[in-house]
């Protein structure tokens, strides 16, 4: 038997949309898998409940298929479905590095990602990369259609997650189908000084490039109290704030110092709205552990 655990993961980060992804330090789902002539599935922890056993219906069949590795597998949750921390690409990169390793399959972490990108295209209807890589690969990654890019990086953050369920499928059916050239210009600005931020653990410059002007405005509309959680955790000391992945979970950089302050602001302000919430306080950190 072998196990994985892999982290959740923020995706887009604002002016990355599809583009950009970080994986935090918690939490994670943790898979294990034993060699059997069919897949099997079974599901337990955060929000089993509301995920499919049928191979044909939960990413880790599609990754399972992908590698031609039928499997016996179990998922233990830790991340919490239609939450915006990657929940469904946390199961399909552990899939995807378990039964890589339980069938000497060979690929490498970077060939893994198309691979798990299977499993989004299964509950999303595209295979965007951005959560499955950094849940591959660990640190920043910017998942490209033909390239995946990740640098380490460090910077603290608090991932607030509501009460709410956001599907990423529903939530993809309102992205604008267009954008003008200054919105276009903005964004770019924006995600090259996030990207430069990245890559000297600057908070400040990570914050700052978080801002989006083309997807994150609609995405903020199915999520009660976002405007008040947003004020908050910038009053705190939030150098950036943004929704994570398609929502509801909604991702503030920092520094260490502030994180604790941001993460009770983001929670009271959800409770003001009447929204239930749990804040994560952790930082980028490590793609899949193989656990032989
Ligand atoms: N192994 C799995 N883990 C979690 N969800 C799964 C899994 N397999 C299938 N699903 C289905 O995928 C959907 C959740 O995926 P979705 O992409 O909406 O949420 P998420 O992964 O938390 O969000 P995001 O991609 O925005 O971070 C649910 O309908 C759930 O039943
Ligand atoms: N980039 C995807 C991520 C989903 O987690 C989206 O925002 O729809």
């Amino acid at each position: 038997m072998l196990t994985v655990r892999a982290p959740a993961t923020s995706a887009n980060l604002g002016s990355g949309f599809d583009v950009f992804g970080l994986a935090l330090g918690t939490p994670a789902d943790v898979v294990r898998v034993e060699r059997a002539p069919e897949t099997t599935i079974t599901v337990t922890g955060a929000g089993s409940e509301y995920i499919p056993e049928d191979p044909e219906k939960n990413t880790v069949g599609a990754v399972a298929e992908a590698l031609d590795a039928p499997a016996r597998i179990r998922i233990d949750k830790g991340v919490r479905p239609s939450s915006g921390l990657g929940s469904s690409a946390a199961s399909a990169a552990a899939a995807a590095v378990a039964l890589n390793a339980l069938y000497d399959r060979g690929r490498s972490r970077k060939e893994l990602v198309p691979v798990a990108a299977e499993g989004e295209a299964l509950v999303s209807g595209e295979a965007h990369a951005d959560n499955v890589a950094p849940s591959l690969l660990g640190g920043f990654t910017v998942a490209t259609d033909d390239n995946v890019t990740q640098v380490d990086a460090s910077v603290p953050v608090v991932a607030c997650l509501p009460e709410i369920s956001v599907s990423t499928r529903d939530a993809r059916g309102i992205v604008p189908d267009s954008a003008t050239m200054d919105e276009v210009v903005t964004t770019v600005g924006n995600a090259a000084t996030l990207t430069v931020g990245m890559t000297r653990d600057d908070p400040e410059l990570v914050g700052k490039g978080m801002t989006d002007e083309i997807v994150t405005p609609e995405r903020t509309k199915l999520i009660d109290g976002y405007e008040g959680v947003r004020e908050a955790a910038l009053e705190a000391g939030a150098t950036g704030v943004t929704v994570s992945g398609a929502g509801p979970g909604i991702l503030a950089v920092c520094h260490r110092r502030d994180q604790r302050a941001i993460a009770s602001a983001m929670v009271d302000a959800f409770d003001a709205a009447g929204v239930e919430s749990r804040a994560y306080q952790t930082a980028i950190g490590q793609g899949a552990t193989l656990y032989r």
